[in-house]
């Protein structure tokens, strides 16, 4: 039994009208897409369509807040955005400020958009947790966070959307 991450929704949702947009990072970006692809396939298993789903990237993730928000002012009919980035600790402090720094505007950015803004940061000590929560671990636990974020997205835009 799959013990980590979302696991079942707590209802069954119909994503067939929701627009949704993915807004990533292109640092790591190996793990990046798969994150991305696990995120695309998890809302269309919950019926998003194709093409109501729109992808936009930015360099790193220090820039998916102001990048979300313009991603906003561009396509006003987004129900809910997922930003997603792959933060891995090197030998500095650069890390620490970018996580904390980015998580605190992402929160926030949602009082401003006025919609829901799932969570897609890795935060991750070293390369291996990263590519273990992109499910890229071969023969492991193979649990692809992006697909948890695809779905709580779907719920979030179903239940708390604009
Ligand atoms: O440094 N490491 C990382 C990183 N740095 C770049 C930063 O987000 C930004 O793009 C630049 O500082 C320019 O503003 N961006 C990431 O997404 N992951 C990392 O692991």
């Amino acid at each position: 039994m799959a013990v980590k991450g979302l696991g079942q929704l707590d209802q069954t949702y119909d994503g067939s009208k929701l627009k949704i947009g993915i807004i990533h990072a292109r640092w790591n970006r190996v793990i990046i897409d798969a994150l991305v692809k696990g995120a695309i396939k998890r809302m269309m298993s919950l019926g998003v369509r194709e093409e109501n789903i729109i992808v936009e990237t930015v360099p790193g993730s220090f820039e998916l807040p102001w990048g979300s928000k313009r991603f906003h002012d561009k396509y006003q009919d987004l129900d809910v955005i997922i930003p997603i980035g792959v933060l891995i600790k090197g030998s500095t402090m650069h890390f620490e400020y970018i996580s904390d720094s980015t998580t605190q505007a992402l929160m926030k950015l949602q009082e401003t958009i006025q919609i829901p803004v799932v969570f897609g940061l890795l935060t991750c000590l070293t390369e291996e947790q990263a590519i273990a929560r992109a499910g890229l671990d071969e023969g492991k636990a193979m649990h692809n966070h992006g697909e948890d974020w695809g779905a709580a997205a779907v719920e979030m835009a179903s239940k708390f959307g604009p």
